[in-house]
């Protein structure tokens, strides 16, 4: 079964707070975007990536791909202000009835197996993501004081990749750019056009390197890795 790839990496990295992309951190001496990218080099079930990058960083990230051999890349499309934006940017770079995902270039710990099972559910759904129950009690709070402690047995953490029929969230990006509408994950412009996405479990370490603290976690985990390898 097929699909292509939609690899946002075209932020700033701002609460990361390393005065560069957080793409370019190395994990083990390599780019945070390469590990990344060869998962999904690596996938037979992959056929194409569209990368997303800051305009002015489309060369030095064109020429990773040509160091790492990552040949899947067929096109580096500039980014937006927002996420939104570069997302649909790199949606306009494909064609055809396919299933694409988009998945955060900040998340380099994504498993072939989770993105199998993703595909699978989305060829039969039309639109999934991956999700992992929230852990923590999650409360509301108004200036500082809490108003209301949300009920948690429903709530999902929401993950990339986020997985479609092409058409489904070209339609959604649509509706989103005539309403002016952002949303912070796909998922969340198909809510609005009533459209039903399903869940499928993904797992704790599918990170997002956000903050600081996240390089802590990554190095932990490659180090998991490596000895699971070893
Ligand atoms: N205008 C943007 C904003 C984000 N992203 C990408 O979307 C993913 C998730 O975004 P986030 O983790 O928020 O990355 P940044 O926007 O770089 O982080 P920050 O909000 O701290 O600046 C990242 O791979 C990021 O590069 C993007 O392509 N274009
Ligand atoms: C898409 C996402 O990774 C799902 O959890 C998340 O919404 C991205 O948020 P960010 O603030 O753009 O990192």
């Amino acid at each position: 079964m097929k699909y292509c790839v939609v690899i946002p990496a075209a932020g700033q990295g701002k609460r990361m707070n390393l005065g560069k992309n957080k793409q370019f951190l190395l994990l083990e001496n390599k780019p945070v975007i390469i590990h990344t990218l060869e998962v999904f080099q690596e996938d037979s079930w992959c056929d194409e990536i569209i990368l997303v990058a800051n305009e002015k960083e489309i060369e030095e990230i064109r020429q990773l791909t040509v160091t790492y051999n990552i040949c899947k890349v067929k096109k580096i499309v500039p980014g937006g202000t927002e996420r939104q934006h570069s997302v649909r940017n790199g949606l306009k770079a494909l064609n055809g009835d396919r299933i694409v995902l988009v998945h955060d270039g900040a998340r380099p710990f994504i498993k072939k197996e989770q993105i199998h099972h993703l595909v699978e559910e989305a060829k039969q759904s039309q639109a999934a993501i991956l999700a992992v129950p929230i852990k923590d009690t999650v409360k509301k709070s108004e200036a500082g004081t809490i108003s209301h402690t949300v009920d948690r047995l429903n709530l999902w953490s929401a993950q990339t990749p986020q997985a479609f029929r092409l058409q489904t969230i070209v339609e959604a990006h649509n509706w989103a750019e005539k309403n002016q509408f952002l949303g912070t994950d796909e998922a969340s412009l198909l809510e609005k056009l009533n459209k039903p996405t399903s869940i499928v479990m993904g797992d704790y370490f599918n990170i997002k390197l956000t903050t600081k603290e996240d390089i802590v976690f990554a190095e932990s985990i490659l180090r998991l890795k490596r000895g699971e390898k070893s």
